[in-house]
């Protein structure tokens, strides 16, 4: 249980700060199978993320996962890193520094603005503490998936309760639950769409491909394949596009069970056979791009769709720090800072140091 740093005091004299903390999945340290052990270790141990009761999983993982996919998923991340680390870490990092930018030029500088990996390094205990320490007494958590799922929405919030479930005196919290539709997020990834059909002109189908989860989270009332599903259609509403010019499908299967389909890899090599010539790819369920984009998409299923008779596989990049996205984010998180916009943060306040001055001063309670 004592995983976590104690809790930083609120000093007299700090000024009071609203923070805002945006939250991803998180990556390994380095693209070696050293590093990605731990990383999936911590990954895949999520009761959120692999609901096989523990007594089943813990022996699958450490017997045989662990031994065997970090060296593979080691060798396909080294194909896509970047000079200053993983693509996801990359982006999260930059947005959030123009997000901090965009929300000063609308009034809001001194906004304490912040980013931590669910995964990994900087882990949301150690980042919150951060901003306690520095007079957050108010947090809006932004978990950087636009759809609401159980596996990454939910695990954020759990990691941020489990945290703050060892505090004392502790920060107001709100958070976005989800953004799936938001209208500017939706204008942000059409346009993206139409840039790349400006330059490159337009394909025969335009795939949305999503990060899948277990069919069964579905059936057990999970809201995230019908929050992909309204997405893709307010998507293709916005380009105008008809119906046989688009297809929803779900990527990233994992292990052996039922996953949401559509499959994305074997729906680009049916459209191949079926005489598709070219399919553009986008994946408008990462704000950022990462392994999952740039490898999965952009080299795997670029290589299944050519080796099955397509001619032309156009990858459209993700959000990562356009300016239409990262103004539509600022929108986001105003939206959810609400009413404390309008009201001052209360003033950071270390209780103990105040009860010991009154002591000291005679005060008997
Ligand atoms: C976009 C939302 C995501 C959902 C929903 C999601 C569910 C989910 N993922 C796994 C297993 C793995 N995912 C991996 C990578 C990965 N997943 C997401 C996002 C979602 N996952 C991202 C952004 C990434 C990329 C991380 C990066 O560093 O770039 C991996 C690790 C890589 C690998 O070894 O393949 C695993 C494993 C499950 C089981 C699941 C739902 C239950
Ligand atoms: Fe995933
Ligand atoms: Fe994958």
């Amino acid at each position: 249980m004592a995983r976590y740093w104690p809790e930083p005091a609120w000093t007299h004299g700090t000024p009071a700060r609203t923070g805002v903390l945006l939250v991803n999945l998180g990556s390994p340290d380095a693209p070696t199978a050293a590093a990605v052990r731990p990383y999936l270790r911590q990954f895949l141990s999520d009761p959120r993320v692999v609901e096989i009761p523990a007594p089943v999983w813990w022996p699958i993982l450490n017997g045989i996962i662990l031994n065997t996919r970090p060296a593979k998923s080691a060798a396909k991340y080294a194909t896509i890193w970047m000079d200053e680390g993983s693509p996801l870490t990359v982006h999260t990092k930059r947005q959030t520094k123009l997000l901090a930018g965009y929300l000063g030029h609308r009034g809001l500088a001194d906004l304490r603005v912040d980013w931590a990996m669910r995964y990994g390094a900087p882990s949301v205990p150690d980042v919150l503490k951060r901003m306690k320490a520095d007079g957050c007494t108010r947090i809006l958590i932004v978990p950087m998936y636009p759809q609401y799922a159980a596996s990454t929405t939910a695990s954020v919030l759990d990691e941020v309760a489990t945290c703050l479930a060892r505090w004392r005196n502790q920060p107001e919290i709100r958070y976005v639950r989800n953004f799936h539709d938001h209208p500017g997020y939706i204008a942000a990834l059409a346009q993206s769409v139409r840039d790349h059909w400006m330059k490159n002109g337009e394909g025969d189908k335009l795939i949305m491909s999503f990060h899948g989860v277990p069919r069964r989270s579905l059936d057990l009332g999970d809201p995230y394949h019908c929050e992909c599903h309204a997405t893709a259609r307010l998507l293709a509403a916005e380009l105008d596009l008809p119906e046989d010019r688009w297809q929803l499908t779900f990527q990233s299967r994992f292990g052996k069970a039922e996953w949401l389909k559509p499959y994305t890899q074997p729906t680009l090599e049916a459209l191949a056979r079926q005489g598709t010539k070219r399919v553009d790819v986008l994946c408008p369920g990462f704000p950022a791009d990462c392994l999952e984009t740039l490898e999965e998409i952009a080299l795997e299923c670029r290589h299944a769709f050519l080796s099955c008779g397509g001619k032309e596989f156009h990858y459209i990049p993700c959000l990562n720090e356009r300016n239409d996205w990262i103004n539509a984010l600022s929108g986001i998180v105003r939206d959810h800072l609400g009413n404390w916009l309008s009201r001052p943060a209360a003033a950071p306040q270390d209780l103990a140091a105040s009860v010991q001055r009154a002591r000291k001063a005679g005060a008997t309670c």
